[in-house]
């Protein structure tokens, strides 16, 4: 029998579980998903479970299971229906890839996020400052790993460098092939019971950090793809894996775009601590901190105090916001608009009695 606390249950899903249980139902958590195939961990053991109808046609497709959900489950000799989705903890979201503004949930019931990123061509104090932003609204803990420390002279440089920024996580150094830092990684930040999730670029070491950690390859030949055209392999799906010291960790494939989901009036600026506490010092509490006087945020990019990337992270992600904000405002009323006509439809066809 697997122990459902030592995957992440706790009296949040256990209360909302309550009435399914008399239904006959079991919790389950979802730990992959191949196509309409879901793989649960159960207190009965592993369970391959698919959607049930009402779920497949009535969701929307961020309210779909997504590996991390507890779900409520229907078993029959391990084969399983999922009737419902557990309300999650959080979700780590981000904006769909592309011109659209819909929000595409990666994974749930995060404790943990590691940002990964490589001492390579691939470090980004930009691209970092958008991770951690969208990470800490979607009410996850970010850490950032920075991989691949073999490979430059001086790692130290690098981790000053995203610590000068100024955000509240830990930076950590690692090497997942020469195994350097690891140990540490492992003792400090990966603890039992917690869910972490790794996401990054791809390429930046995220399931060779896995491996390590577990020892041997999840990532079998046969499910890695040589679609890529670089014929590099890469990660195609989401697993949720049990370490042996008991923490569970998400590897997410690698992302190339990592949209901000923010709400309105929230440009990001709540996430960092100096940010916030300048914001407030400005002469106009509406203060858009380009070209105000009395401008504290400004001042302080001019006398140093604030770090000029901090700022234009800021400026770049606030334009975001507004362009996301401004196009999910438009689509809500365009839902409205059509609730409206389908109410008329059914009025209508009352009045006409079919
Ligand atoms: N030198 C060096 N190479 C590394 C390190 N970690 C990973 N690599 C190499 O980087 C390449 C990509 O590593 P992966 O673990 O596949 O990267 P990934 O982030 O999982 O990539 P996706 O699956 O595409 O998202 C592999 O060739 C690894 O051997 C490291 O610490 N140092
Ligand atoms: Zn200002």
């Amino acid at each position: 029998m697997t122990s459902l606390t030592s995957y992440g249950w706790n009296p949040h899903f256990e209360q909302h579980f309550h009435t399914f249980q008399s239904q006959g139902l079991e919790p389950g958590r979802v730990t992959a998903i191949e196509g309409f195939r879901h793989r649960l961990v159960s207190a009965s053991g592993q369970v391959d479970a698919l959607l049930s109808g009402a779920l497949m046609n009535g969701a929307n497709h961020w309210e779909l299971p997504k590996v991390g959900d507890w779900v409520a489950f229907k078993n029959y000799d391990n084969e399983g229906i999922i009737i419902s989705v557990l309300p999650r903890a959080n979700e780590l979201s981000r904006k769909m890839p592309g011109r659209t503004t819909e929000k595409q949930v990666i994974a749930t019931n995060i404790d943990t996020a590691f940002i990964v990123q490589g001492l390579d061509r691939d470090f980004n104090p930009m691209r970092l400052q958008r991770y951690i932003v969208q990470i800490m609204q979607c009410n996850i803990r970010p850490v950032v790993l920075l991989n691949k420390q073999d490979l430059v002279a001086d790692p130290e440089y690098y981790r000053q460098q995203v610590t000068a920024l100024g955000y509240e996580c830990p930076v950590l150094l690692l090497s997942a092939t020469g195994r350097e830092g690891l140990q540490q990684w492992a003792n400090e930040q990966l603890l039992p019971g917690q869910t972490y999730v790794l996401i990054g670029s791809s390429g930046v070491g995220k399931s060779t950090l896995v491996n390590a950690l577990l020892g041997y390859r999840l990532q079998e030949e046969g499910s890695v793809s040589d679609f890529n055209h670089k014929g590099r392999h890469t990660t195609v799906s989401r697993n949720l894996v049990m370490l042996p010291s008991g923490a569970m960790l998400i590897d997410s494939p690698g992302m190339r775009e990592f949209g901000v989901t923010l709400d309105a009036d929230d440009q990001g600026m709540h996430y960092h601590p100096l940010l916030a506490a300048l914001a407030a010092d400005c002469r106009f509490h509406d203060c858009t901190h380009l070209h105000e006087p009395g401008c504290a945020i400004t001042a302080a990019v001019q006398s140093g105090e604030l770090p000029r990337e901090v700022y234009d992270s800021y400026l770049k992600i606030s334009r975001e916001q507004a362009h996301y904000q401004g196009d999910s405002i438009e689509k809500k009323r365009a839902e409205r608009q059509f609730g409206k006509m389908a109410k008329q439809v059914v009025q209508y066809r009352k009045q006409r009695k079919y």
